[in-house]
């Protein structure tokens, strides 16, 4: 299969990050590219969430306070990079052109980005891979099982939800002016995408790798299905 794993900064950094998943998760990265095509898309986690805390105490410019999220991203996609070694391609893009560009040079490696621009969150990112380079599908491994009809860290009665159209994404994704640093279960800029062009995704627990495993092998799989 070839997709984008969205890796949020929930799993990847929530209380910085932890060695022994970084390990693990880059050897299973180095796993699926052997079978798939993959391109990974890394979020803020804890350097983008302390960072564009404070800052905001000393400016309300979202573009600003983004450019903060976008390189916290960054430095972490830098991490993964690293621990990928030689399965990752060495340069992080910052637009679907520069992905395109370090796809065709580096056939075969595993591209990681971060943040590309202001006004969106790596959700979006995710998608814009996924549409410039014919993706199938782009998988969100966060720190939920499911996409629920409420958020499950705030309501106990929330409801798990194992396939929701687009249309029903774009309502949860929400349509609030986008704030930096502030998240729904799927960035609205994304779910647009996704919806228009019809590309799949499905929302995981990031930390269940067999699970995000099973996805990529086109096997049933615990999780929101999204548009199939
Ligand atoms: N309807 C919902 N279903 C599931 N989770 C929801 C919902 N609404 C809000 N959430 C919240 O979304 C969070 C996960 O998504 P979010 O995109 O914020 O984090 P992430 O995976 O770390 O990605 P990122 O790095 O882009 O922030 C959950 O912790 C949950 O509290
Ligand atoms: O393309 C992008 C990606 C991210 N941002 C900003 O960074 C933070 C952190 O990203 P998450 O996906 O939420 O982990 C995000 O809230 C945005 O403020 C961006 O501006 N553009």
């Amino acid at each position: 299969m070839k997709a984008v794993l969205k890796l949020g900064g929930s799993v990847f950094s929530a209380e910085g990050v932890d060695r022994d998943f970084l390990e693990t998760v880059s050897s299973k990265i180095g796993e699926w590219a052997r079978v798939h095509q993959i391109a990974v898309v890394v979020g803020g986690g804890k350097i983008s969430r302390e960072y564009g805390e404070l800052g905001r105490k000393f400016t309300s410019d979202e573009d600003l306070l983004d450019t903060v999220g976008i390189m916290a991203s960054r430095v972490n996609a830098s991490l993964l990079l690293a621990a990928l070694g030689d399965l990752a391609a060495t340069e992080i893009p910052k637009s679907e052109e520069e992905f395109l560009n370090i796809s065709e040079k580096n056939p075969g490696k595993v591209i990681v980005a971060g943040g590309f621009r202001p006004g969106q969150r790596t959700d979006a990112v995710s998608a814009e891979i996924a549409e410039v380079w014919g993706a199938e599908m782009v998988i969100k491994c966060t720190d939920v099982d499911y996409i629920y009809d409420k958020d499950p860290n705030k309501f106990e009665d929330a409801k798990k939800l194992e396939s929701v159209s687009f249309e029903e994404l774009k309502k949860l994704a929400g349509s609030e002016e986008h704030r930096a640093n502030v998240s729904t279960i799927m960035d609205p800029v994304a779910a647009k995408i996704l919806s228009e062009k019809g590309i799949k995704a499905a929302v995981v627990n990031g930390k269940d790798l067999e699970n995000i495993g099973r996805i990529l092998d086109g096997k049933e799989f615990k999780g929101t299905r999204v548009g199939f």
